[in-house]
């Protein structure tokens, strides 16, 4: 019997506008606390049945700019439609040489370079008080099973894709690129790869308690090659199709799987974030706004929901 739960979503970033082999159910736009996302999010099934939701970071046409992109109604309207965990795909620079144009990496650190003008937090312009823990960006379970699966995958492909893990991405405003000067500098600072979209997207994906990893996708080696011209946006199109094209083949690859570890025996792996916003929610008190609990009940039914919602001062 088909599965009609949307536990997978799936972000496109640029030059990954929909996703293959999957057959077309319906669009929804659910409208969140926090406004409406980037784009209708689209929900599609696999031939056995598992549903998963995709939706366009920067829109279907590619409208929105990096420091645009709603990313907090992206998370909420994911989470909203039961979604629990998030696989998202970027275009990236490469600060290794190593690492060339066209690889894929899975990274494990972020290096914040945000300039905070992007609303980076669901309880922004509330009376409740929540630090979620960041010191790991991304869901480590969660990365190591894609590891495998990623790396079948692009061998399936075999094209020669390779697949770097435990790498340091470093997220920038844009939406120009890098001064050479700033791109020598991220490699001092040890990054080894850079985009504009990862933040606030992680650190919402946890404040909401979704699992989330990012499959980076080389496209250019940034700025920072003394010898070469510096990322030109025409340069980073050059490589931008085969990635996509390769992503859509990952996504494809892994959806059965990715569903059937969710809901098998494997389904600790994607609740490794499940209950961590217990310990990040300041105790509840008499001066927090009724309407901004409601607001938060939206992401967070499991402590806001209800005047019973537990006080979680007290768990
Ligand atoms: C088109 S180059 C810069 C642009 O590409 C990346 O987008 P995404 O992460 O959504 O694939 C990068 O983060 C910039 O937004
Ligand atoms: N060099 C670069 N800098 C920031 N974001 C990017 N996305 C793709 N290439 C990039």
């Amino acid at each position: 019997m088909a599965d009609e739960k949307v536990l997978i979503g799936i972000i496109g970033g640029s030059g990954l506008y929909h996703i293959d082999n999957l057959t077309f159910v319906k669009h929804v736009n659910p409208e969140t606390p926090w406004g409406f996302p980037s784009s209708p999010i689209t929900i599609a099934t696999t031939p056995s049945g598992t549903h998963v939701a995709f939706l366009a970071r920067h829109g279907q046409g590619h409208t929105i700019l990096p420091s645009a992109v709603p990313a907090r109604a992206n998370i909420a309207a994911l989470k909203s439609l039961g979604v629990r965990t998030i696989i998202a795909f970027s275009a990236v620079g490469s600060l290794r040489e190593e690492i060339s144009p066209g690889s894929f990496a899975l990274p494990s650190q972020i290096i914040d370079r945000t300039k905070g003008v992007r609303p980076a937090s669901f309880f922004e312009g509330t009376s409740i008080v929540a630090h979620a823990m960041f010191g790991d960006p991304f869901s480590g379970k969660l990365v190591n099973w894609l590891e495998g699966k990623v790396k079948k995958a692009l061998e399936a492909e075999g094209r020669g894709v390779q697949l770097f893990t435990g790498k340091t991405i470093v997220c920038m405003e844009g939406p120009q690129f890098s001064t050479r000067a700033e791109s020598i500098m991220y490699r001092q600072w040890g990054g080894d790869l850079i985009n504009m979209s990862v933040l606030p997207e992680a650190k919402l994906a946890r404040e909401a308690e979704l699992s989330y990893a990012l499959i980076a996708t080389a496209t250019d080696y940034d700025s920072w090659r003394p010898q070469s011209e510096a990322v030109t946006a025409a340069e980073v199109f050059k490589t931008l199709k085969a990635n996509a094209d390769t992503s859509r083949l990952v996504a494809a690859t892994i959806i059965e799987d990715l569903h059937a570890a969710i809901t098998g025996d494997e389904a600790s792996i994607f609740l490794e974030e499940a209950g961590t916003m217990k310990f990040s929610i300041m105790p509840r008190s008499q001066l927090q706004n009724p309407e901004d609990r409601k607001k938060l009940a939206f992401v967070l039914p499991e402590y806001f929901e209800g005047e019973e919602a537990k006080d979680v001062s007290s768990a």
